[in-house]
């Protein structure tokens, strides 16, 4: 791999589920790339997949998940390829850390916060911290200092309800980057947190993400955030990718009338987007065509029939779009 390839790319990534009716194809097409040191925003209104493509780059796919096509290269491997056993001892928590939405949920109760975390360490950590206890100990207890956990020796011995929502989720960012990874995919890191602590745990995950030259999925509802954190975007409805584009065109203008949309609302306080008329479509009702047409105010005749395609508007800028695309074809009307 040369400095300038990705580090995650996925290609024309296609998954379906299992539903009453047969198999539903929950993503279709998805692609996306991540470099070293970038952090990357994955956005959309909730059930459009999302959580859905973070737990398949994780290879944690539901039963009955089936792939229907695509790649995921991760330095230059494709994951489809590899089995359980290998993605769980070589690949998660190791080269990639995961930050879930509830930190209520990923720390275990029943026990210490520091023993669930020297065990991730225990499997996962590279040679470079040392094999032993006091190594994976001594690089946990630097971590507390840098997501600023008072007194973090006594932290270790503390249960997770001893710990405020935002406390926890500055030790999940501390349990994610512990083993060093090449990537760390953050799903919706914040947004069962109070507007304050969102702002300073991204703060914080982006400052060590920099730091460590480690890249960044950072999944959101909020394009507010994604404004302030990330390098590049990537926007998807009903499971495809619609439009990606760099922190730049962010500012100067996105082309998509979803990306428009989205960019014109506002997440609610439980990170809900409202203002677009309409739904997501669910996974077993995705309409022929665009699927976001039915929803979109700059519908044509085509987008009813036909997908559009990928086209780049600029190097750091592509959209799937026949309103955009500057085909001829997409001006005829679809019964013409
Ligand atoms: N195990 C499953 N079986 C069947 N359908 C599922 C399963 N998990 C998710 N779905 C459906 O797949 C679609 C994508 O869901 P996903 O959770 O990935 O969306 P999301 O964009 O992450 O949403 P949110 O922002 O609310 O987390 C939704 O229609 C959801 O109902």
């Amino acid at each position: 791999m040369s400095a300038s390839d990705p580090l995650l790319r996925v290609a024309q990534f296609a998954l379906a589920f299992r539903t009453e009716t047969g198999l539903a194809t929950v993503l279709d097409g998805v692609d996306l790339e991540v470099a070293r040191g970038e952090i990357l925003g994955l956005v959309g209104e909730s059930g459009c997949g999302k959580s859905t493509l973070v737990r398949a780059i994780l290879g944690l796919m539901p039963a009955g998940a089936r792939v229907l096509g695509g790649r995921i290269e991760f330095g230059g491997q494709n994951l489809l390829d590899l089995d359980e056993a290998v993605l769980s001892r070589d690949i998660r928590a190791g080269r990639i850390g995961f930050i879930p939405q509830d930190p209520f949920q990923s720390f275990n109760p029943l026990f210490r916060v520091g023993s669930q975390m020297l065990e991730i360490m225990r499997w996962h950590a590279p040679p470079e911290i040392g094999r032993s206890r006091s190594a994976h100990r001594a690089r946990l207890l630097e971590l507390m200092e840098r997501v600023r956990i008072p007194a973090p020796d006594t932290a270790l011995k503390r249960f997770p309800h001893e710990f405020s929502g935002g406390q926890l989720q500055r030790l999940m960012i501390a349990a994610a980057i512990a083993c060093k990874p090449d990537l760390v995919l953050a799903d919706e890191p914040t947004s069962a947190l109070d507007v304050t602590t969102q702002q300073q745990i991204l703060a914080l995950l982006e400052e060590l993400a920099r730091e460590m030259n480690t890249a960044v999925i950072l999944v959101t509802h909020d394009l507010g955030l994604v404004a302030q954190y990330c390098d590049r975007v990537s926007v998807m409805y009903a499971g495809q990718t619609v439009e990606s584009f760099s922190h730049k065109r962010m500012l100067e203008g996105v082309r998509h009338p979803y990306t428009r949309l989205l960019l014109d609302c506002h997440p609610d306080r439980a990170g809900a987007l409202r203002g677009i008329p309409g739904i997501v479509p669910g996974i077993a009702r995705m309409p022929p065509g665009c699927r976001f047409g039915p929803r979109c105010p700059a519908v044509l005749p085509i987008c009813s029939t036909q997908r559009p395609k990928a086209e780049m508007l600029e190097a750091d800028h592509s959209v799937q779009c026949w309103a955009v695309s500057g085909s001829i074809a997409a001006r005829v009307p679809a019964d013409a």
